[in-house]
């Protein structure tokens, strides 16, 4: 096992320097031939120390006031931390683990401190909890200025918002409207033991999360997994039979798959993205439908439009994804509070490109899976500013619930 704490502990080193959770975790698991259970222990200790970061940073610095001169003891402590505050591994096991981890790293100067530094954990463990609950960082396990901005756009909501960005993310399935509905859903996972509700026609919450596999007809494109939230989106544009729909940046392809699953379009599914963009297409041949699937900039449609309106735009623009820590729990502790600004000026400008290629009386929703008004509502305002022949028909900031992660979605019109 303490190969998984150094496999976690680079990680997190990666993910400090600026990896996403998922690139780093891919890497770590390249480099070491892991089995299931070890690669699962690999997934939950990393998602769980991102998660509970500002509390183990908190809790170190009351054992150890000074950062160690040598980082990758600090990231192994965060680690195993996290596992004896936080999971139900036994705590001799943890500390032993730890200690043979850290007799590899510089010389195995710091093994009696790695050992001493977590019996005290143990120790002090209901003093140290108690401590983090009074400093927010630690509490809330956000960074501070992200709380600041939190706090300011929601005065009463924030500190709910920040406790379901903490929780483990629900599992939404999607059943495809081609081939049968949410109430026939359930009752067929009910048949296999499986517990689960429907939130509308369509949409089936899991009540323990499982493996896609184990989902019956997942394979055959009857099901997909993809947040109630997220869902939202197709129905919102409101396709019918014989449409021309452009979803401008649609890797994965999660919204794509639906929009085809609700009527018969005629889709473009482009993104900048070309690796990201061979998910779209594995997407598809999975749901057995069909889109033309184009790698190009949505920004500068000079180069890949033919010149034919469409009816509907899907406008899912690059965003801070602060409306979905709880899945990529990563995000709050890569973003930097300058990030906003490059990202507003991104989403003005494809929202810009985008519009000209909108039929007069045509829809266009532009969406974002963050919470931050100033890339939602404030965008959109500006967008109206520079954009006369626009229109907004309805907005919705969702915030993340125990049913559905946060969204916004902002339904524009273009005045014949
Ligand atoms: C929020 S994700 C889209 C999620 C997707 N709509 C879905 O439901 O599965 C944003 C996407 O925008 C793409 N993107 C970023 N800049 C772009 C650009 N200039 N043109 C096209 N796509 C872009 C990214 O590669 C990313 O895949």
């Amino acid at each position: 096992m303490h190969l998984i704490q150094e496999l976690a502990a680079g990680v997190l080193e990666r993910v400090e320097k600026g990896r996403t959770l998922t690139e780093a975790l891919a890497q770590a698991q390249r480099k070491q031939e892991l089995s299931p259970a070890e690669r699962g222990a690999l997934q939950d200790i990393t998602y769980g120390s991102l998660r509970q970061l500002g509390q183990l940073r908190f809790v170190l610095r009351r054992l150890v006031p000074k950062p160690l001169p040598v980082p990758e003891i600090e990231r192994l402590l965060l680690v195993a931390l996290y596992q004896l505050l936080h999971t139900r591994a036994a705590d001799y096991a943890v500390v032993d683990q730890a200690v043979n981890a850290a007799a590899k790293l510089a010389h195995g100067k710091f093994k009696g401190l790695v050992n001493g530094v977590l019996r005290n954990a143990l120790r002090q463990r209901d003093e140290l909890l108690a401590a983090a609950q009074r400093d927010n960082e630690a509490r809330y396990n956000h960074p501070r200025w992200w709380l600041q901005r939190l706090r300011a756009a929601y005065p009463a909501q924030w500190a709910d918002i920040l406790d379901e960005s903490n929780r483990h993310p629900p599992m939404t399935l999607r059943v495809n409207a081609r081939h049968g509905d949410a109430a026939g859903y359930v009752a067929e996972l009910a048949a296999q033991g499986m517990a689960a509700r429907a939130l509308d026609s369509h949409a089936v919450l899991l009540e323990v999360p499982c493996n896609v596999r184990e989902l019956p007809g997942f394979a055959d494109g009857r099901v997909s997994v993809q947040d109630w939230g997220a869902q939202q989106a197709a129905r919102w544009l409101d396709v019918q039979h014989g449409m021309r729909v452009l979803d401008a940046c649609a890797a994965p392809g999660g919204k794509s798959g639906h929009l085809l699953e609700l009527a018969d379009i005629e889709l473009t599914a482009l993104d900048v993205d070309a690796a990201r963009l061979t998910r779209v297409t594995d997407n598809l041949v999975r749901l057995g439908l069909a889109a033309n699937v184009v790698a190009a900039d949505a920004g500068q449609p000079a180069v890949w439009w033919d010149g034919k309106p469409f009816d509907r735009i899907l406008a899912d623009v690059p965003c801070s994804a602060s409306g979905v820590v709880r899945r990529h729990p990563d995000i709050k502790w890569l973003r930097r509070p300058a990030d906003f600004a490059a990202l507003g000026q991104q989403q003005g400008a494809l929202s810009d490109a985008l519009w000209p290629l909108l039929a007069a009386g045509g829809k266009m929703l532009y969406a974002t899976c963050s919470i931050m008004p100033e890339e939602n509502r404030q965008q959109v305002e500006a967008f109206l500013q520079r954009h006369p022949d626009a229109q907004l028909l309805q907005d919705e900031q969702l915030l993340p619930t125990a049913e559905h992660d946060g969204f916004y979605y902002a339904l524009l019109a273009k005045r014949s």
